[in-house]
């Protein structure tokens, strides 16, 4: 069991800040998984967690105790690399039982905790092999397997599955929430590129952004309260919609006349001092349902992209810069240059004003 507290955190090189202030709460137990832009410092945050690099300013600690200080082999962690860092002259044996050598455990207690992960990650067969006699997702289960042996009380992960194929991601991905299950008192801290990795496997996920946090939440919370344009655009594939406007009734359901000529209903509440305020409507694409009546939004569909169970309709702009997206269900493969209208229902229409949720005031 082990609870983490980041206060005040703090990462620069030099004169270059590249983390400020981090603050952040992990219970024992949760599944922490870290997003944002690339260069946002995902890894150098993990990194300062696992000792590998050292805090600049404020204080790190687990179960109560400040490590920051503390050498990497004391602070109960262990890390899963992407290059999976296994020792290439070494079996997959000998590779998993190589730290605990080090600890001088007895040969029972290694065999015994080996065989037990090797299970686990249905190694046993290739407990003899070499690294290089092994399939990508074969050594990056040795790679988790090396981590399991030390019965470590944090698991941290850098982006362990983006060396994979698309078909053994989804495979290995399901093992590592398997894992967790198995093992639901041990903290794990996930990095990844991969929204989907983050949505399925995050008990709270992270969003990093500007050198900072942007939101901390759980999946479905980003997905559907963000707090802010980034979060709300970063989270969700095609990214949230945002149309400029102008409030023009206030109260319980919030109406918002929009430069491009569209009305949109949004059951974000807003103040009577709240008329005329400028605001952007978010709203996803998939949130998008045509209308013969008035809609928020009405253009022209310059390109179908038709996925089979969902079709993109990309509406106005340059080309690449779209203007709207929408994500209808179906095959619309006839709607290639038709004027249409579409809607949104009001408790699907994001507010944000100065790129802040209304929502969160
Ligand atoms: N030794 C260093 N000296 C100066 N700047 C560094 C050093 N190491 C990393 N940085 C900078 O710190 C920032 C954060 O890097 P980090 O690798 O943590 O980002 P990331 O979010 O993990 O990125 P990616 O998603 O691309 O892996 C980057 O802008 C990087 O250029």
């Amino acid at each position: 069991m082990a609870d983490l507290t980041l206060t005040g955190v703090a990462k620069s090189y030099g004169e270059v800040d590249v983390l400020r202030d981090i603050n952040l709460e992990i219970k024992a137990g949760e599944l922490i998984v870290f997003v944002g832009p690339s260069g946002c410092g995902k890894s150098t945050l993990l990194r300062m967690i696992a000792g590998l690099e050292r805090i600049t300013g404020g204080d790190l600690t687990i179960d109560g105790v400040r490590v920051n200080d503390m050498p990497p082999a004391q602070r109960g962690i262990a890390m899963v690399f992407q290059s999976y860092a296994l020792y290439p002259h070494m079996t997959v044996r000998q590779n998993m039982e190589f730290a605990l050598k080090i600890a001088k455990k007895s040969r029972a207690e290694i065999d015994a905790a080996v065989n037990k992960a090797a299970e686990i990650l249905q190694l046993t067969p290739y407990l003899d092999r070499l690294p290089k006699a092994l399939s990508g997702g074969q050594r990056q289960r040795v790679a988790i397997g090396r981590a399991i042996v030390r019965d470590p009380k944090v698991y941290l992960f850098d982006e362990p599955l983006s060396n994979l194929d698309a078909a053994l991601r989804v495979a290995t991905r399901i093992e590592i929430a398997q894992l967790k299950e198995a093992m639901p008192d041990r903290t794990m801290i996930y990095v990844t590129h991969d929204q989907v990795e983050a949505m399925t496997l995050a008990s709270r996920i992270v969003v990093l952004a500007n050198k900072g946090i942007a939101q901390v939440g759980t999946p479905l919370e980003l997905y559907e309260r963000p707090q802010n344009e980034f979060v709300a655009q970063f989270i969700g594939s095609p990214q949230m919609n945002l149309l400029p406007g102008r409030v023009v009734e206030t109260g319980d359901v919030t109406t918002v006349k929009l430069a491009d000529g569209g009305t949109a209903r949004s059951t974000v509440p807003t103040r009577p001092e709240d008329m005329g305020l400028v605001v952007n409507i978010g709203v996803r694409p998939e949130d998008l349902t045509r209308t013969e009546g008035q809609g928020l939004f009405t253009g022209k569909v310059e390109i179908v992209e038709a996925l089979g169970e969902v079709t993109l309709l990309y509406f106005g702009a340059e080309p690449g810069a779209p203007h709207v997206i929408a994500k209808l269900p179906g095959i619309h493969a006839d709607l290639r240059r038709a004027k249409v209208t579409l809607t949104a229902a009001p408790e699907k229409v994001h507010l944000f004003h100065a790129g802040q949720s209304l929502l969160y005031r």
